[in-house]
Parts: structure tokens; sequence; C-alpha cells
């Protein structure tokens, strides 16, 4: 099947088998824009719209987004279809939408691999690299740390070991888009049917190294502005490109200012970035210890000894904290949606 190169594997089409019954095709959204669609199906390229059920739907969550597998209607005789459901997504990445407290927005969904690209340059910057990480490990799918611009540093190594302590277990590749370093380790991550996301601050060279993978000028690369080493945004709409080599890359703007957020419980994004504070509070004496005070805390005892750097444990405090906020935040709204409906229910009986 052509769509098998975009993804499209067996569990997929079992899941699919009452759409089939009910007249639906598989599609995979390839492009978004405004509410319309480009889409990939057994019979090519075609247009998308959402149906008239996605078009009133409340929760933009739930509307068609880039990468994302969905049943469609064909229209006889029109390059056309209407998209009717969104098949489950096993990775997304869920932008605040301006304005508003915790509504969110997906903006690019079905990645097998998020690429966290940080330059090695001056601007290296440890924290950040380990938020991005922490949004990485919320998606749902695997990091990979991509240490850009090697040819400007001559502390690689040390880097490597700076990232390897906040980064247990994460692969981590320092390369030169320039100087064609380390490119060929990570071709591998962009074979058929795998989609991958690049995450990272602007200017970091991820346009740069995309053009790389693939091997022509898809993306605009804007030279670095004089006075600082950062480039400027160049892509402006929604698109999962395809490789050289099959692999495929979903490129969004969005992406470029992902706060945090946190999907369910705010344990699990935390912990699988602080590995070692979670080892170490294994060994506290209290099961709920904050880390802060208590007698026989084995993170602060691990700071005293030098084997914790204090910082560390600053870091997961404060992004803690974030989470929380957060979650507050959504709980709160789903409270003022509980009450809104009481409310109207209250209302239908009083009459
Ligand atoms: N020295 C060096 N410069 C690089 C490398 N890769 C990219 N650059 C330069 O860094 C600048 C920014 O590169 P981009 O690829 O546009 O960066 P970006 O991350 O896509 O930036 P945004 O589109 O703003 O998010 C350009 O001037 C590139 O030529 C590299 O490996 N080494
Ligand atoms: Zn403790």
């Amino acid at each position: 099947m052509r769509i098998n190169m975009y993804g499209w594997n067996q569990d997929l089409e079992d899941s699919f088998k009452t759409h089939y019954e009910n007249g639906l095709i598989p599609a995979r959204i390839l492009v978004e824009h405004r509410g319309m669609y480009k889409v990939i199906t057994e019979q090519g390229e075609l247009d998308g719209i959402n149906s008239g059920k996605l078009y009133y739907e409340n929760d933009k969550e739930a509307l068609p987004t880039v990468g994302d597998w969905v049943a469609v209607t064909p229209i006889d005789g029109e390059d056309k279809v209407v998209i009717q459901y969104v098949l489950p997504r096993k990775s997304q990445f869920v932008r605040k939408i301006a304005g508003t407290t915790t509504e969110g927005q997906v903006v690019a969904a079905n990645f097998d691999y998020v690429f966290i690209v940080a330059s090695l340059n001056n601007n290296f910057n440890i924290n950040r690299l380990e938020r991005y990480l922490t949004t990485a490990w919320e998606s749902g799918a695997e990091p990979v740390i991509i240490l850009s611009k090697a040819d400007l540093c001559n502390n690689t190594n040390e880097r490597l070991i700076e990232v390897e302590n906040i980064a247990f277990g994460v692969s981590t590749y320092a390369i030169s888009s320039l100087e064609g370093i380390g490119i060929s380790q990570i071709k591998r991550y962009f074979q058929e049917g795998k989609t991958s996301v690049v995450l990272g601050s602007s200017g970091v060279g991820k346009s740069t190294l995309i053009n790389t993978l693939c091997g022509e000028e898809i993306l605009k690369v804007n030279e670095a502005r004089e006075g600082d080493d950062r480039g400027r945004h160049t892509t402006t709409h929604r698109q999962l490109i395809i490789l050289e080599d099959g692999g495929m890359v979903i490129d969004t703007p969005g992406m470029r200012e992902l706060g945090l957020w946190s999907e369910g419980e705010e344990g699990n994004a935390l912990s699988d970035t602080f590995t070692d504070i979670d080892e170490l509070a294994k060994r506290c004496r209290f099961r709920d210890c904050t880390h802060s005070n208590e007698p026989g805390c084995a993170v602060l005892e691990a700071i005293d000894s030098g084997e914790l750097e204090r910082g560390r444990l600053d870091n997961f405090n404060k992004l803690k904290r974030e989470l929380r906020f957060i979650e507050g935040k959504k709980n709160a709204r789903v409270r003022l949606e509980e009450k809104k409906k009481m409310k109207a229910m209250f209302k239908k009986y009083r009459r």
C-alpha cells in the first residue's frame, strides 16, 4: 500500500475495520493551514475538509493536525475528502493557545522520535535542554538529543558529559551540518515509515539539519543576524516532509514556542528527566519526603556529600512547581465546566 510509506501498519489496519465497513478510507494529514488540509490516501494526495461534526468541535485538541491518521469519506468526482474521525494518537505535542489559560492545540501527532537540537556554541544552556527533554518525554515519543554546530566548539566532550548527566539513556549526538560531522549516525532514525519532529530554539540549525538529511534545500535557512548568532523563524506552515531515504519530518512553527504542558499526572515526565533524584528519593526515610528539611533525606545527603549538585534539586523543584501550576489551572477549568453543567441542569429543572 502506498500509505505504508507514511507509516500505516498492520495495527492501524486492524483498528480500521469498522471504518472500512462504513465506507471510510484511511488518510494521513500532511499539511494543515487554517482548517484546510492536504492528506495522503491510497489514491494519492487530496484536499481535506472537516466534517460538520468536527467543524463544530469545541475541544480543540480533538481536531485533526499534521501527522494524524484520519478516517475520511471520498467525494465522488472530486479530489477532495471529508475528514470524519481522528484515530487515537500514539504521540502528540500540545501548545497552549495564546490568550487562554489551559486550552491546548495539538500541533503535531504520531511521531516516533523527538529531536532536541541544542547548539554547541556559546548559547549552550543545559537547563533549557532539560526543559525540552521534559516536553519530549511528555509527548509519548522517544527523545534524541542533537548537539549542533560542533565545528564551533572545542570542548564537545565536556558538553557530552554534561548532557549525559541530565539525560540518562537518551541517545546524544554531536554534529555539524556544515562539515558533515555525525550526520551518518543520525540518518538511521529517518527510515521509511518513521516520523520525527525537531525541537529547539531559533537559530540552532534545525532547518539546516533537515536540509542536510534531505539532500536538498526544502527549508529556507536564514543567515544569522549581525551581532548575534541566532537565526530567524523561516518556516511558516505546518507540514509533514518526506526525506530522501523515506523518513518523515514534521515541521511546524508552533512547536518552537512550545510551553510546558503536562498530560495526565505530573509525576511521570518529572521522574523521566530526573532519574537520579528519583533513585535517591527511594532511600529517603519518608515516602512523601519533599527533600527540603526532613531527617533521613537521601537527596539532601547526596548534596552534602557532593554526589548531587544543588542546582539539580533546584531545577527539579522549579519544574515541579510549574507542572503543578498548570495542573491546577487545568483542574480549575474542569471545575468551572462542571459548575456550568450543574447550572444548566438546575435551570432545566426550574422550568
Ligand atoms: N557553524 C555552523 N553553523 C551552522 C550549522 N548549522 C546551521 N548553522 C547556521 O546557523 C544559522 C541558523 O540555522 P537554521 O537552520 O536556520 O536554524 P533553525 O534552528 O532552523 O532556526 P529557526 O528557523 O529560526 O528556528 C544559519 O546561519 C546556519 O548557516 C553548523 O553545523 N555549523
Ligand atoms: Zn528526601
